[in-house]
């Protein structure tokens, strides 16, 4: 691992475009995340989200101008990139291998891969990261699970499960899409906390998450992307970005009426 510096830019956008046919998805976004932020990302369905996630991610290349960097550099080893970065979505819960075990789902994340071929990888498999895969079930208060098959487990569980993958690869940064979809309210309120803790914890990962419900946006999650129609509409301090206005912008319904709580943000629409 090497030494981040705080202000080091570990991620950038520069008026990043893309288009689809004449219509612009994204249009000249621009977005930096440095070493150890941690970044809630607001918008509408269809404000181009998940577009901005796959270009950083090298999914997807800007087809219409623009630059992504990492560490300061253009991509240049997609394998590299997308290990650097982890990504934990809904869509990936269907690729894990139904009878997997939890502890073999982790330790996956290590070889970028999406089910543990075991007997492959039998050389590779050392004890330390047998352990290393237990630890960062354990972070998450989650290596119960560890021998349990991946498809058994409930949907909080599931999203443990997959962030702890994403951390065995140690990536600069995890995008984090939704992952309170699905849970009930004490599911989420669990997880959230364990999110804030791991936020808390993680100097050297930064956290994205990608939301509808601002309530979701942990204290940690210190700044804020708010997109509408693919551009970037507010961007900085979410203490200073998140008001009623911003949220009518966003959602084109009436204020809602903010209650602060526990450093978080409830809006009653
Ligand atoms: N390949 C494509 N072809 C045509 N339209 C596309 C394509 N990819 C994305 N879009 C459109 O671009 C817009 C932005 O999509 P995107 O998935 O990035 O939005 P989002 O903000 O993630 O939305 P949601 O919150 O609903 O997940 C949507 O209107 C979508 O239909």
């Amino acid at each position: 691992m090497f030494y981040r510096n705080p202000l080091m830019s570990i991620l950038e956008l520069s008026e990043v475009s893309y288009r689809v046919g004449e219509r612009f998805i994204l249009d000249r976004v621009s977005w930096q995340v440095r070493a150890g932020q941690h970044w809630a990302i607001l918008g509408a369905n269809g404000a181009g989200k998940t577009t901005l996630l796959r270009i950083a991610c090298g999914y997807l290349w800007s087809n219409a101008g623009g630059e992504v960097t990492r560490l300061g550099c253009p991509f240049v080893d997609l394998s590299e990139l997308r290990k650097s970065i982890g990504w934990v979505t809904l869509d990936m819960q269907a690729r894990i291998p139904r009878d997997e075990p939890a502890l073999d789902t982790v330790l996956s994340g290590r070889f970028a891969q999406i089910g543990l071929r075991r007997r492959l990888l039998r050389d590779e498999l050392q004890p330390h990261l047998i352990d290393e895969a237990h630890g960062q079930l354990a972070a998450l208060d989650a290596d119960g699970l560890a021998t349990q098959a991946f498809a058994t487990l409930s949907q909080g569980e599931k999203q443990k499960v997959l962030i702890a993958r994403a951390r065995m690869a140690k990536p600069l940064v995890i995008f984090l899409d939704e992952p309170c979809s699905g849970l009930d309210p004490g599911a989420r309120e669990k997880l959230l906390a364990t999110l804030e803790q791991l936020a808390q914890q993680s100097d050297d990962i930064s956290l994205v998450l990608v939301t509808h419900h601002v309530e979701e946006i942990m204290p940690s999650f210190a700044n804020t992307l708010a997109m509408a129609d693919g551009r970037v509409v507010a961007a900085g301090k979410t203490s200073d970005l998140l008001t009623a206005d911003l949220l009518t912008d966003l959602y084109q319904v009436a204020a809602p009426r903010l209650v602060h709580s526990d450093r978080r943000v409830w809006p009653i629409w």
